[in-house]
């Protein structure tokens, strides 16, 4: 396991008010991303997901999410990660979001009024219109590694971060 860290501390005490779950599929080098049109972090680049239904499981979340966000239905779910957001403003909550990957799917990438999918080289993913925290978990998931980190964010600005990843 490495360890990385802006030098913050993990917190021991710590409870999410939300549980949610992102999706990124991955087949022939790109992957599949979406603009997100609303909710937390209308604008930006993201995988597909949201939030927990009342008796769903991670994985029961993650493809209806994606079923209602791209309207595919994902074949070979894996959980890789962990991520735990905290925000220091107090208006956005505090946030558990399970990272999934995939390589396979049936139907076809759609519009939705939540999400404009597109497909990405591996190579060329556009961090800059992305959540601070995302280059330095995905590029890790993407080599295979399981991962859990804790962020601290400030609305929109990433300002701390502990990171553990496999070797
Ligand atoms: C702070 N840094 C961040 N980095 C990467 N991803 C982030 C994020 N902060 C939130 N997310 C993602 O945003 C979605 C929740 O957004 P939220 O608007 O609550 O969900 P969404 O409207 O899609 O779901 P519902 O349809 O309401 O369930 C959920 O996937 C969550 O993991």
């Amino acid at each position: 396991m490495q360890e990385k860290s802006s030098g913050f501390q993990w917190p021991a005490q710590w409870t999410p008010d939300i549980l949610a779950t992102l999706m990124f599929v991955v087949q022939k080098g790109r992957i599949l991303l979406i603009r997100k049109k609303r909710g937390i972090g209308a604008g930006k680049v993201n995988g597909p997901g949201g939030k927990f239904e009342p008796g769903e499981t991670a994985l029961q979340c993650v493809l209806r999410e994606v079923r209602e966000e791209l309207h595919i239905d994902i074949e070979d779910a894996r959980e890789m990660g962990v991520l735990n957001f905290s925000f220091a403003c107090g208006t956005i909550p505090e946030i558990r979001c399970h990272v999934f990957m995939a390589t396979s799917f049936t139907g076809t990438p759609t519009e939705t009024p939540e999400a404009e999918p597109f497909w990405c080289p591996v190579d060329g993913i556009p961090y800059d219109l992305m959540w601070q925290d995302d280059r330095f978990w995905l590029p890790a998931m993407l080599d295979g590694k399981r991962f859990e980190a804790f962020f601290t964010f400030e609305g929109d600005r990433m300002l701390e971060f502990s990171l553990k990843a496999e070797d």
